[in-house]
């Protein structure tokens, strides 16, 4: 594990405005110190075939001895190679957002052990209302983020407040 830790360390990861900053502003220098999960979680998201500069999350599950869980990234349903991805159409059918699987959902349902209780959640992106349900009701303790860009809006103000009504860290 500190192998690997020390690799995630290494890896150089492209600025894209608010990952780096944010998490300075966030963790000071405790992130660098103490949380690589976070950067795993960040090096996930670059798997993510959605468009660059605002669009790609990445989440990584690990049990409270830092053991990964599981990783997942926000993409389309499996199988599902034809929908939109575009966001500007006034057509709601043909934006991506009633489609995609968020980074959060894909970790949960990716875990390669029976549950992920008492697990800690480290997302490169404040999870959304629906991920905060599926955060909670799968036993998850913990949330760790990088960026939380949508901070102001609805989705994400009754995200937290279900988060901390659940005692979720
Ligand atoms: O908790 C969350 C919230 C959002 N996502 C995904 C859903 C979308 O694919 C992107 C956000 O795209 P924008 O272009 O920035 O609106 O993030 C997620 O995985 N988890």
């Amino acid at each position: 594990m500190h192998h690997e830790d020390t690799k995630e360390s290494q890896v150089v990861l492209p600025e894209q405005g608010w990952g780096y900053e944010t998490a300075r502003r966030n963790f000071g220098t405790d992130f660098y110190a103490g949380d690589s999960k976070l950067e795993r979680a960040r090096v996930v998201m670059f798997h993510s075939s959605m468009e660059k500069q605002c669009g790609q999350v990445g989440a990584c599950i690990a049990y409270e001895d830092k053991r990964i869980v599981s990783t997942g990234y926000n993409d389309m349903p499996n199988n599902c190679d034809n929908l939109p991805w575009g966001k500007g159409d006034p057509d709601k059918l043909n934006n991506k957002y009633v489609y995609v699987c968020h980074a959060e959902l894909n970790a949960v349902l990716n875990k390669n052990s029976t549950d992920v209780k008492n697990c800690t959640i480290y997302v490169s992106l404040f999870p959304c209302n629906e991920c905060a349900k599926v955060i909670i009701q799968s036993g998850i303790k913990k949330v760790m983020y990088y960026a939380d860009k949508y901070q102001d809006s609805p989705k994400v103000k009754a995200s937290k407040i279900m988060l901390e009504e659940a005692g979720i860290k």
